[in-house]
């Protein structure tokens, strides 16, 4: 399966936030959905949801128009929707009739999915007598029950402690592993990187960077060293890059005591490393950047972008 969204455009009381939001994703993948607060993630998945219709734009899966009611869709969405007051198994069962699973079927995924996120014997309690954890591993429960095609997780790790967002993160692989498509939207770039083949950053209701995931760290990578010598601290060798190499280097900065310098175009790195040890430069550490997903988000992101 194959879901493209195409220009989505969306507004509230005439303000667009949405200007026009393409992308698309395939079974067996995660789509990183990725964006500061208001960027308008939550806008997007609600119209893939079809909780609201977009101004403009559409939604194919596999070039046709896509109804999300045709589809088991598991979603997670950040405002935990179940009802506090109720018992976990009996609003389960009830939101699994609801999507159309038999009471057999119903009460069997219960019981697998509550094994599975280690919760069984919070079954018979009330929601709000649970953990913040712990109603948050029935959420997932509940968005996994129906055996969805299609999985849109909003911050599935929050209030999660490590040995729980383990668990979490093996049902997510599985859920990859066993061809679903997979949207995840968080601000934890660490799970981003760990589970999303491709991502998507919006900013302000655009769409500045989509595509592979190792392509785009590649291509940020491009031209960038990262070096470090034994002779001159950080501050001094950014000095020297900035005044006696800048024929050869575009821009510079300091990260952890190291130095990242940009390259002119057509300049190699061997230059760079001639050059380094034509000033009798030590070198300690010489090599090509790569920017974790952190780097490229602020990049694109933040408020200089
Ligand atoms: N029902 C609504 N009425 C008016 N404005 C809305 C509505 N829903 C969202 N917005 C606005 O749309 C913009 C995008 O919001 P959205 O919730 O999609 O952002 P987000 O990327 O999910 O943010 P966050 O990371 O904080 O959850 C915001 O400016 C928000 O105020």
């Amino acid at each position: 399966m194959i879901l493209e969204a195409n220009g989505l455009k969306k507004s509230f009381d005439g303000n667009e936030v949405l200007h026009g939001v393409s992308f698309s994703i395939s079974s067996g993948k995660a789509l990183g959905l990725l964006g500061r607060n208001g960027a308008g993630k939550t806008t997007t998945i609600r119209i893939l949801m079809d909780v609201f219709k977009a101004n403009e734009g559409s939604i194919t899966i596999d070039g046709k128009p896509f109804k999300a009611s045709d589809y088991k869709i598991g979603y997670l969405p950040e405002e935990r929707g179940l009802y506090p007051k109720k018992r976990v198994d009996e609003q389960l069962l009830y939101l699994a009739a609801l999507r159309g699973l038999s009471k057999n079927e119903a009460k069997a995924n219960l019981k697998k999915w509550l094994k599975r996120l280690n919760i069984e014997e919070y079954e018979k309690r009330k929601l709000d007598t649970l953990s913040k954890g712990n109603q948050q591993k029935v959420q997932l429960a509940q968005t996994l029950m129906c055996d969805p095609d299609i999985v849109i997780l909003d911050e599935p790790f929050s209030g999660l402690d490590p040995v729980n967002s383990q668990v979490l993160k093996e049902v997510v692989m599985e859920l990859i592993q066993n061809g679903k498509l997979v949207i995840f939207s968080s601000h934890q770039m660490n799970y981003v990187e760990e589970f999303c083949e491709s991502i998507v950053i919006l900013h302000h209701g655009d769409v500045v960077l989509s595509g592979e995931l190792k392509q785009i760290k590649k291509e940020f990578g491009k031209n960038r060293l990262v070096i470090s010598t034994l002779n001159q601290k950080a501050e001094e060798l950014k000095v020297l890059c900035d005044t006696n190499l800048s024929n050869a280097v575009k821009c510079s900065e300091i990260k952890n005591d190291e130095v990242i310098v940009e390259l002119h175009e057509g300049v190699h790195k061997q230059d760079m490393l001639r050059m380094l040890l034509d000033h009798d430069m030590d070198i300690e550490k010489f090599m090509i950047y790569e920017p974790s997903l952190t780097d490229i988000f602020v990049a694109k992101a933040g408020d200089e972008a």
